[in-house]
């Protein structure tokens, strides 16, 4: 079974050219990367609230506008999870050391 999160993002990068009026993915990278990284940012502060209040339900729901629009701006930086992906296996193949070495870098 494909991984729902590549299936997303399959489909985030098919809507990049779509109409604005009918595709909210478009109509956020029509905006801009700024308005991408403000959206990432807000969706971030309403995970962290929502975890501080030990929501769980809320936590949920904020967690995967997260992801959806961390998706979106990697997209638009013509970046991809498989790019996210293979920085953590490279961390996970590093001492502790090492992964905070190459991260001070
Ligand atoms: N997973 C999502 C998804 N998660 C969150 N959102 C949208 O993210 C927005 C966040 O809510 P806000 O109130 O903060 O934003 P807003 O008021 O709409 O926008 P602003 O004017 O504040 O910028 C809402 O409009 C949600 O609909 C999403 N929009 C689309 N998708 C998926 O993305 C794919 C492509 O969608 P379209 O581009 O709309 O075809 C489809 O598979 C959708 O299911």
């Amino acid at each position: 079974m494909a991984d729902m999160l590549d299936t997303l993002e399959q489909t985030i990068r098919a809507r990049r050219g779509a109409d604005p009026s009918t595709s909210y993915v478009a109509k956020l990278i029509h905006r801009g990367r700024a308005k991408i990284a403000q959206k990432l940012g807000e969706e971030a502060t309403e995970t962290v609230i929502a975890a501080i209040q030990d929501d769980r339900e809320e936590l949920t729901k904020e967690a995967a506008d997260l992801v959806f629009h961390l998706i979106v701006l990697l997209a638009d930086a013509g970046l991809s999870l498989d790019d996210v992906r293979a920085e953590l296996a490279r961390r996970e193949g590093m001492s502790g050391l090492e992964e905070k070495a190459s991260r001070a870098d």
